[in-house]
């Protein structure tokens, strides 16, 4: 992973806006994030942070505005690179070991410089299950998986959608830890909450989304 000239924002939007059979979701929202920071999505449930999430992973088109990635105006399969996207639902195949999935993953989307998966799953707690199938998996241990699946990903932007959901106090401290090590790197994370949550303790701006009116 290179670090962007500090001067860039490594993710900006600018004007953006979804809607849904016309009717407002979010915005118009103008934010950034700087590599080495996190933002955080705050808002009350139904306030758009998984649409802004899906809209920037590039599942959703917006209705209008402007995703720039490292100053550069990005079109999907150039963002998907760039953006690695932890929803609520883990991205798993169900009848694939725990180390086949990340293999699988890491085939599809590759790898991070000098990670391997195996040592991935030892990060996240995860030693002794690699055969696991995943539908064998605990939530939290599915949530722990699919981290590591982050952790694996050469991503530079990760965006989180309630990371913290499913884990016991252990897990929340290793979401935490992964996100510092990531934005040490260079790397930065979009990450959703209610407020009521842990937040990582990152250098953090926020956005505070409200339920359209
Ligand atoms: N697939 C969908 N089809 C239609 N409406 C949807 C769909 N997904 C979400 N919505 C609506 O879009 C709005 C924003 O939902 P979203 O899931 O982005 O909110 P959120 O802030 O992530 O909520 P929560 O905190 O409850 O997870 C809500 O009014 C919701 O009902």
């Amino acid at each position: 992973m290179t670090a962007p000239s500090p001067s860039v924002p490594l993710l900006s939007a600018r004007g953006l806006r979804f809607a849904r059979n016309d009717e407002p979701v979010f915005g118009p929202l103008d934010f950034e994030v700087d590599a080495g920071e996190a933002l955080l999505i705050r808002g009350d449930n139904g306030a758009g942070k998984t649409t802004l999430l899906r809209v920037l992973a590039g599942l959703l088109r917006p209705e209008d505005g402007r995703i720039e990635i490292d100053g550069h105006a990005t079109v999907t399969p150039e963002r998907t690179r760039a953006l690695a996207y932890l929803g609520h639902l883990p991205a798993l195949k169900a009848d694939l070991g725990a180390l086949e999935n990340l293999e699988f993953l890491c085939g599809l989307h590759g790898r991070r410089e000098g990670q391997s998966a195996e040592a991935a799953m030892r990060i996240v707690g995860l030693d002794g299950y690699q055969d696991a199938l995943a539908r064998q998996l605990s939530a939290g241990q599915k949530k722990r998986l699919s981290l590591a699946r982050m952790w694996l990903s050469p991503a530079p932007v990760w965006l989180l959608d309630e990371p913290y959901a499913n884990l016991d106090l252990d897990g929340i401290e290793l979401v935490n830890r992964m996100v510092q090590a990531h934005l040490r790197e260079g790397g930065a994370a979009l990450v959703t909450t209610h407020g009521a949550y842990a937040a990582p303790p990152v250098r953090t701006r926020e956005l505070l989304l409200r339920r359209a009116a």
